[in-house]
């Protein structure tokens, strides 16, 4: 089977960890210093349920409340992976408006995403507990996972989480059972 191409944007606050989540993912190092990106597309083969998918995944410039939404990244995105960090409160308040604004901008009611929780590895400085991530990816019906860029700890996991939810998207995968049990 060819690969499957398809477009991920990796969006979030400033400095949330977007560019190393990517980069871990991709070249598989982790970078300490901090360079703001402007924007930057990386490119993987990834294996995901015995399929090939192309991925090109688009670091985004950090954005905040008042930033304007670029309209190509209403276009052509197939998923989304809107990231904040655990120990930084504005930057989960700054997904509430990507979030608002993607929804705005393709005129969709919903889009395959996955709600990011990074640097869990700065347990001291937690702030946002995972159960508060994990109630608002409930509320866009978006997958939810905490990473840690530093520790590569479920990193993979977020993309492999997004081809699935893109995948369901286009029908390609049946939900289980027709009611849930929380
Ligand atoms: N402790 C810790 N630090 C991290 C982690 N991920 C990223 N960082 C650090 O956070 C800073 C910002 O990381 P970037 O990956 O550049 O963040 P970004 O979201 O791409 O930033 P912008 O390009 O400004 O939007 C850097 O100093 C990273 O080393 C993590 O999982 N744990």
């Amino acid at each position: 089977m060819p690969p499957k191409q398809r477009k991920i944007a990796v969006m979030g606050f400033r400095a949330v960890g977007k560019s190393s989540l990517t980069i871990q993912f991709v070249e598989g190092q982790f970078v300490d210093s901090y360079d703001p990106t402007i924007e930057n597309t990386f490119s993987k083969v990834f294996k995901f349920s015995g399929q090939d998918y192309q991925l090109q995944l688009v670091d985004t410039a950090g954005q905040d409340e008042y930033s304007i939404f670029p309209q190509s990244y209403s276009m052509n995105i197939d998923g989304y992976v809107l990231v904040y960090s655990v120990n930084n409160e504005k930057s989960f308040e700054v997904i509430k408006v990507i979030h608002e604004k993607i929804l705005d901008m393709t005129g969709k009611a919903q889009v395959p995403l996955v709600v990011v929780g990074n640097k869990t590895d700065l347990t001291m400085e937690r702030i946002i507990s995972p159960e508060q991530g994990k109630k608002l990816a409930d509320s866009w019906n978006a997958a939810f996972l905490e990473a840690s860029a530093k520790q590569n700890r479920q990193v993979s996991d977020i993309f492999g989480k997004i081809i699935y939810e893109i995948e369901k998207a286009e029908g390609n995968i049946k939900e289980k059972g027709g009611c849930s049990i929380s």
